[in-house]
């Protein structure tokens, strides 16, 4: 459904004072592939170029070589009205939802945006639609006429999660969903959108520096490292079976060293 083939993109950025120039291969022939349905998780640390990759396969940015391909269709950034058609089924959910809604609009013109964007739906249908969707995101239908400072982090992440899925979209870029939540409500979110891409059949390409999160939600895992992938494992869950010596690093930097208490983070999850 989503294909990434031979992706390389550079920057050039201006280094101290003199402004000298440098060359940041942010990536380098990049090639994965999401199947309908499915979650890829990609995991990397801090400037791996996990949000590059994002932005290009949101339309955002075009590559400097390569090409991305989503359900068949070329994603060349130029053609604005074939990236509008396709944007109906390609959302995302950014890390920082409080910058992600206007604050001047209640949740219910927030969430309406997109059915109104693209769908020719009545006042009431609209109204209808907006507050079953708040319901399925686990918030109330009366919680529409309130405005975005009226709630928390995790409940602004589940309007975005609202919004997102509000057109039955195939796939969602998650950058880093839950990064900046506290542990219960990252798993609460990371609970939540794992239930909707079971009950939608939605595919995630999910971005995280977080290998428990992507271990739990993802069904494959690609690890990110330099701009490029250094490795792919088939299932996210068996996070043992990483071999690369920058993925053992990235585990051993973020899960515990005994292996009864990696299992253990990973309850913390799934609990
Ligand atoms: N617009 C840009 N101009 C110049 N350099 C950029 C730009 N966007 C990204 N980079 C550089 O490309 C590299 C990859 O950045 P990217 O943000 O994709 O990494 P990341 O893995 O998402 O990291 P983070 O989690 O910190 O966002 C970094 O060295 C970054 O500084």
């Amino acid at each position: 459904m989503l294909s990434i083939q031979n992706v390389s993109k550079t920057y050039e950025v201006r280094q101290g004072w003199r402004g000298h120039k440098h060359i940041v291969k942010a990536l380098q022939n990049v090639s994965l592939q999401v199947e309908p349905g499915c979650c890829l998780g990609i995991v990397g640390e801090s400037g791996a170029g996990k949000s590059t990759l994002g932005r290009m396969v949101l339309g955002l940015e075009r590559p400097d070589r390569g090409e991305i391909w989503f359900q068949g269709q070329n994603l060349n950034p130029s053609n604005r009205g074939r990236l509008w058609a396709m944007r109906r089924d390609l959302q995302v959910v950014f890390q920082d939802s409080v910058s992600a809604v206007n604050p001047r609009l209640t949740i219910r013109e927030i969430v309406a945006e997109p059915i109104q964007n693209y769908l020719k739906l009545s006042v009431s249908e609209t109204t209808k639609k907006v507050e079953h969707l708040l319901e399925i995101v686990g918030l109330r239908a009366t919680d529409a006429d309130r405005y975005p400072h009226q709630f928390s982090g995790g409940q602004l992440q589940r309007i975005t999660i609202a919004r997102a899925i509000a057109l039955n979209p195939k796939l969602i870029v998650l950058d880093e969903p839950v990064a900046s939540l506290d542990m219960t409500i990252q798993a609460q979110i990371l609970h939540l959108l794992a239930d909707l891409k079971q009950q939608f059949e939605i595919a995630y390409l999910l971005i995280s520096h977080d290998l428990a999160a992507v271990s739990f939600l993802a069904d494959r895992l690609a690890v990110m490292y330099q701009g490029e992938i250094v490795e792919i494992l088939d299932d996210a869950k068996q996070l043992s079976q990483l071999q690369h010596p920058y993925s053992q690093q990235l585990m051993a930097a973020q899960l515990p060293i005994h292996p009864r208490d990696r299992s253990l983070s990973s309850n913390e999850i799934r609990s």
